[in-house]
């Protein structure tokens, strides 16, 4: 059966000891990516390594932190990488093709429409897509930073059938091993819990950026996507294979079959919030136990200058985040009905529903 396979590699597994690109690395992870798309396989390679690719060109002595020293080294480096990419996959016969992606594409959904027609395309012709965040244009506070989750993003956006996050560990372990030698690895995951996620610890590396962390967050968007996912190692012929088939050097990542429609998906991971609204014990339970829609009664506050169909996080007293969704409120409406019965608002506030935040437009992420 042919497959949709989205492939992340990290700077870590692309790098020599001193953090520059080591081109025998890139070649060997080609060559294994050649051999899945030559078995009838479509595949998609989200890469890191342009500031490890281009650091050294511009005088840096070690991989840059500040933010425009590193979009700058990615800037020369990105270039290189894709020579380096484009060589290595031609003497496999197999042609490449750059997508640069950031945050904000992401949130707008003709944006990220166009850029799904694109690598459609691509893949129809037998193209793999090679993508990276546009560093140059990223600003900080809408970074991937790391391309974790950028290629959950795009596993859910293009339907892949398998996410694989190829890093410099063989898996998720109870804790990190470079600094705990006790840490057991976790060969299969059905459910994230917040154990789970306290295992997982930052990068161990000067080269990696989001360490485990950002990767089981990956895993978790790709879940609910309904893409299943492996975390691991791949550092001989044949390992990505293995890893594709089910025996790598890794940690796997089931999903249950809830698949979020598209919609749900982009309301949930890739819209960007306008607000937050608080809410109580009693709306925070009807939302996540009971499939209801948010009503006043159940609000405590609105923040943010949001407006009706735009999306908002919901928050509950305590601060934790319980989920998303597309809000039929403007912020003032919001707080002028707060903790109203149905009632009260139908007499008090001209609303044209209701439902704050309807059951369908609303994403659980708990
Ligand atoms: N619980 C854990 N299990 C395995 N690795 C962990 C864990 N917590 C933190 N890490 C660290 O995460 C690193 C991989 O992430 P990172 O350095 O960002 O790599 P990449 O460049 O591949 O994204 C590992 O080298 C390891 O030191
Ligand atoms: N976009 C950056 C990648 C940042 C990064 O290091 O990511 P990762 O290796 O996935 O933790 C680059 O190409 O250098």
């Amino acid at each position: 059966m042919t497959q949709r396979i989205v492939v992340k590699i990290g700077s870590s597994s692309l790098t020599s000891d001193t953090g520059g690109l080591n081109p025998d690395k890139l070649r060997f992870f080609a060559s294994e990516l050649a051999r899945l798309q030559q078995e009838g396989n479509q595949v998609l390679l989200v890469t890191s390594g342009a500031v490890a690719a281009g650091f050294t060109s511009l005088g840096y002595r070690t991989r840059p932190k500040v933010l425009h020293e590193k979009q700058a080294a990615a800037a020369v480096g990105q270039a290189l990488l894709m020579q380096a990419y484009h060589e290595a996959f031609a003497s496999h016969g197999v042609s490449v093709a750059q997508i640069l992606l950031t945050r904000y594409d992401f949130s707008n959904r003709k944006r990220v429409q166009n850029a799904m027609m694109t690598i459609d395309e691509l893949l129809q012709r037998g193209v793999v897509p090679i993508i990276n965040e546009n560093d140059t244009v990223s600003v900080d506070e809408l970074k991937f930073g790391d391309n974790d989750t950028l290629s959950a993003l795009v596993g859910n956006l293009v339907k892949s059938h398998k996410l694989i996050i190829i890093t410099d560990m063989d898996g998720l372990y109870t804790d990190d091993p470079r600094k705990n030698a006790n840490a057991q690895r976790i060969d299969r995951v059905d459910a994230i819990s917040d154990e789970l996620f306290s295992f997982a610890g930052g990068s161990g590396s000067a080269v990696g950026t989001g360490g485990m962390r950002s990767k089981v967050e990956a895993a978790r968007i790709s879940m609910r996507g309904g893409v299943p996912v492996f975390i691991g190692r791949v550092l001989e012929p044949g390992d990505l294979q293995l890893a594709v088939n089910g025996t790598g050097k890794g940690t796997y990542f089931d999903t249950a079959l809830n698949n979020l429609p598209v919609k749900k998906q982009w309301v949930g991971f890739h819209s960007l919030p306008q607000g937050q609204i608080i809410v109580d014990q009693g709306a925070k339970a009807a939302l996540i136990n009971g499939g209801k829609s948010l009503l006043p009664a159940g609000i405590t506050g609105a923040v943010g200058d949001f407006h009706p169909g735009d999306v908002v996080e919901v928050i509950c007293t305590e601060g934790t985040l319980l989920g998303r969704g597309v809000v039929n409120y403007a912020a003032w409406q919001v707080q002028a009905a707060a903790g109203l019965s149905t009632d009260e608002v139908q007499k008090r506030v001209e609303v044209s529903r209701i439902e704050v935040i309807h059951r369908d437009e609303w994403v659980p992420l708990t």
